[in-house]
């Protein structure tokens, strides 16, 4: 295949959330342009061409022999060191990676932001047609979408309504927790954690979404869960071959197949569900009873969209509900047991704030000061998504002295960003007191923005926080957390969202002998 497709493609396959890690050899360097703002002609304004860049054949050597393809993020680091805050990163956009020049880019959204080409997410919803969700609508029509999807999520206190669903999904997972440690033979070790976490995740989102429980978290996982799980694997591993082969070889390569079996996989299970819950609903209309009942329920009565806009976003929000909150639980639990004085405090926060009879209400936790810093700065020391992107389509801009044609793609280096020593003193060291108000100087607002900024930015945010909060409480209230000493250390590895590259084990040690297994 020639490179300038390979080229491209990768430009289109990151376009949306793009993946990147730092040390190895020199690269053979040809890249041109200047390194600092001064090296353009006096009078003409600098452009594009003016910027430092890396070809493509640099990157291709970069992530092929210097080995960053599964540490993108890291290559940030990297290539910050080389060419400076901003400059034409192999793929051709233009990467920025300080907090004061993300700012520009990202104060420069129009009304209609756009990440990048969703083409092959696109296809497949054609081919069944069902419609686009938040993640691959575009224009005016996704504004539409997100004006209904954000009501009842957006907000901290839509977040609140769903309380009580996450909790029981929280106690099923302590039970759960309880059960794995019972089996092990050390007795309060629990293996493969993030693997469990992605099952409270699963469990806790379709709870939300579709207002019923799936059974990740019971013993024997439903066949149809577990097809959904194995689905979204499969979607995920062919992604990558689909966007960088060409469509005539999709007949004769096994990958387009694979991928469009991963999404025949996922759109079932959730149409599956939608539709049982519009039964529900119709027959309560048919009997005449009120109709109650939350996210779906709402989308659902929800004139505004139609049944093939309801599967289409109903299952866009599935799948972003899911690695990002069980990868920034992972990395907090991992951290939280190579900081136990960061622990201690935080139990101390927990039992102080906490009621001890019940799960925390929403202002209960809204108080935890500490808790909240911690998740920050999980989120800042392992931004789950570390790169994202953005087309300006709608006008010309000039970001840090440099002047761009309209539809110029930005790519955003939040890993370099959030591992910078100016802004963030001992930038590998897990420190939430930096996010604490008590008077300190506070980082720049731009510095460590894990769920995007503006209209475009994530619509589960409350959502994943809240889950995070709820299920945090209940481990660091029964248990202290401890690293598995035969486990290796630990590293983040890309995958579109930063996931570790080994099974995490942990030790869940009983706070209080009493509490019964
Ligand atoms: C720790 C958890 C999470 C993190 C760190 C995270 C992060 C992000 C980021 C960085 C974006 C891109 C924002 C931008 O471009 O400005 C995004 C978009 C999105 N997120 Fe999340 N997310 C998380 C959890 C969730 C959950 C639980 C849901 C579903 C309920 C969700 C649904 C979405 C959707 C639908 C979008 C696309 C929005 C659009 O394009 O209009 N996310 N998320």
């Amino acid at each position: 295949m020639a490179a300038s497709r390979l080229s491209r493609s990768l430009m289109r396959r990151y376009g949306r959330w793009p993946p990147m890690g730092p040390n190895a050899a020199e690269a053979p360097v040809c890249s041109r342009g200047a390194a600092g703002p001064s090296s353009a002609g006096q009078d003409k304004p600098r452009t594009v061409d003016d910027l430092p860049h890396v070809s493509f054949l640099e990157l291709l050597y970069r992530m092929v022999f210097q080995g960053f393809y599964n540490r993108l993020h890291e290559l940030q680091i990297y290539e910050k060191q080389r060419y400076g805050p901003i400059y034409r990163d192999g793929l051709q956009s233009v990467s920025v990676n300080t907090p004061k020049l993300l700012e520009e880019v990202m104060r420069n959204d129009g009304k209609f932001p756009q990440r990048g080409d969703m083409s092959a997410w696109k296809e497949y919803r054609d081919l069944r047609g069902f419609g686009y969700g938040p993640f691959t609508e575009e224009g005016e029509k996704w504004r539409n979408l997100r004006a209904v999807l954000n009501k009842r999520m957006l907000h901290p206190k839509d977040s609140a309504q769903y309380h009580g669903v996450i909790d029981d999904v929280v106690a099923a997972f302590i039970k759960r927790i309880r059960f794995l440690r019972r089996c092990s033979p050390t007795g309060d070790l629990v293996t493969n954690v993030a693997n469990e976490l992605y099952h409270f995740s699963l469990e806790g989102i379709a709870a939300i979404l579709f207002e019923t429980r799936v059974g990740c978290l019971e013993k024997e996982i439903p066949a149809s869960t577990a097809d959904l799980i194995s689905s979204i694997a499969q979607m995920f591993e062919n992604n990558m071959a689909v966007f960088v082969t060409p469509k005539w070889s999709r007949g004769l390569l096994p990958y387009w197949g694979r991928y469009i079996a991963g999404w025949e996989g996922i759109f079932s299970f959730a149409k599956a569900l939608i539709d049982k819950k519009l039964e529900v609903i119709q027959q309560r209309v048919d009997n005449n009873h009120d109709v109650e009942g939350e996210y779906l329920t709402y989308l659902l009565s929800n004139t505004q969209m139609s049944m093939k806009d309801v599967y289409g976003s109903i299952t866009e929000l599935l799948l972003a509900g899911m690695d990002t909150t069980s990868n920034t639980l992972t990395w907090t639990l991992h951290l939280l047991s190579k900081y136990p004085e960061t622990q201690e405090r935080l139990h101390g926060e927990v039992s102080a704030l906490a009621p001890a009879d019940r799960a925390p209400s929403a202002a209960e936790v809204t108080r935890m000061q500490y808790l909240r810093a911690v998740v920050k700065e999980a989120l800042r020391m392992y931004p789950v998504v570390p790169m994202n992107a953005r087309i300006i389509a709608e006008k010309n801009v000039t970001i840090g002295g440099y002047q761009f044609a309209k539809k110029t793609p930005f790519m955003f280096c939040h890993y370099a960003i959030t591992h910078d020593e100016d802004t963030f003193p001992e930038p590998f060291t897990f420190k939430p007191e930096r996010w604490l108000r008590d008077g300190r100087e506070r980082p720049h607002p731009f510095a460590s923005i894990p769920f995007g900024f503006g209209v475009r930015s994530c619509v589960g945010r409350r959502i994943a926080e809240m889950e995070m909060h709820l299920v945090l409480v209940a481990i660091v209230r029964q248990f202290e957390i401890k690293p598995d000493p035969a486990m290796g250390e630990l590293k983040s590895i890309n995958r579109t969202v930063l996931i570790p590259d080994r099974p995490l084990n942990l030790h869940f040690v009983d706070r209080s002998r009493g509490d019964a297994d």
